[in-house]
């Protein structure tokens, strides 16, 4: 495995930029995970380092060396895609030792078989290693498509929503697998993903892109508590950040300047109040089991946070809310800490 780095990066399709000045270090064992809306720059990023796109400036680095001029098959990376693309009519095993039978490796056979072996119970599919590839399920495809690329030793793993074809069940499963199997082969791997969960549980870093530009990476932590601007706060956070205007809810204190206050649950105190002294109400509560989602309305604007089911909050009720130490943006939307 190797340092990935790409220096002030950038992809032009005509007009459009599709990557625009990409800054980034993945270290050598690290998870990171690309998270932007569709059309940000993510797969041409993973392309870029692939070698199956050509930059128009800056340079790829690979383990110390400039492959920017490289290709594809120069460039040691392991690329899985959303969907499957396993060759039919080979069986699970013939599928997983592909990778490994070109001339050019020269692989003695006991060797193949054994990292073949050695994969298939790494990913969980080594009782099904004489069956054709066609007869398997979708989650079990998509097994066999990272152990492709595993069987390999490659310099780094590019991963293109791998999940994003399963059901939320598998995926779920397969995102712990997969993690996993990265920590125990400490495995340099660059992911992207337009689901907030994958990135939030998985990623060492989060690479937040938008528009072919990369906003911020830091900890899914940082990323989540410390957002440099409203893009990236409103990327994270399930129910979505509350985006208020300043003077709708009391708040210790307002910094001059702030005109977008983003309240997350963790950030909005709830108490019961009598009409009078109210200044929202409950409009109406999902219930998702272990918690409810509570609608409220203030002024005409829409809140929505998480709450505890047996907190004794019912539609119609009056509430007090107010703010405790919330994220406050300028005009620009950047953020003022
Ligand atoms: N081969 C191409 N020709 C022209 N434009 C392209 C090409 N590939 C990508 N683009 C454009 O570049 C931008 C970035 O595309 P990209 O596929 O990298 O986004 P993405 O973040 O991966 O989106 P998605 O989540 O939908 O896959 C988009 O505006 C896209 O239309």
């Amino acid at each position: 495995m190797a340092e990935v780095r790409l220096e002030s990066v950038t992809r032009r399709f005509g007009d459009a930029v599709a990557v625009d000045h990409v800054d980034l270090v993945i270290a050598d064992g690290e998870f990171v995970v690309l998270l932007g809306p569709t059309g940000a720059g993510k797969t041409t990023t993973l392309r870029l380092i692939a070698g199956l796109e050509k930059p128009d400036g800056g340079r790829i680095v690979i383990g110390g060396e400039d492959v920017s001029d490289r290709a594809p098959s120069e460039r040691d990376v392991a690329f899985v895609f959303q969907q499957y693309s396993l060759y039919p009519h080979l069986t699970v095993f013939e599928n997983l030792a592909f990778p490994l039978k070109s001339p050019a490796r020269r692989m003695p056979k006991d060797e193949i078989a054994a990292r073949v072996n050695k994969v298939a119970a790494m990913v969980r599919i080594d009782h099904k290693l004489a069956n054709r590839s066609t007869a398997l399920s979708g989650g079990e495809m998509q097994r066999v498509a990272i152990g492709r690329a595993l069987v390999r030793d490659p310099s780094i793993f590019l991963m293109d929503e791998p999940l994003s074809s399963l059901d939320a069940k598998l995926r779920a499963e397969l995102r712990v697998e997969l993690k996993r199997i990265q920590n125990e082969i400490g495995a340099t791997l660059l992911y992207v993903t337009h689901d907030q969960v994958e990135a939030m549980t998985m990623a060492d870093r989060i690479g937040i892109l938008a528009e072919g530009r990369l906003l911020q990476i830091g900890t899914p932590r940082e990323i989540y508590t410390d957002p440099v601007n409203l893009h990236v706060a409103a990327r994270l956070g399930h129910p979505h950040i509350n985006l208020l205007k300043p003077g709708l809810l009391p708040c210790e204190s307002v910094p001059g300047g702030a005109r977008t206050i983003g309240a997350r649950t963790e950030h909005l105190e709830i108490r019961p109040s009598s009409k009078t002294n109210a200044n929202a109400r409950v409009d109406w509560i999902e219930h998702l089991g272990d918690q409810n989602h509570l609608h409220i309305s203030s002024e005409g604007e829409k809140i929505i946070t998480l709450a505890d089911p047996y907190a004794g909050i019912n539609p119609g009720d009056t509430i007090s809310l107010s703010l405790k130490n919330p994220l406050f943006f300028d005009e620009n939307g950047h953020r003022i800490t």
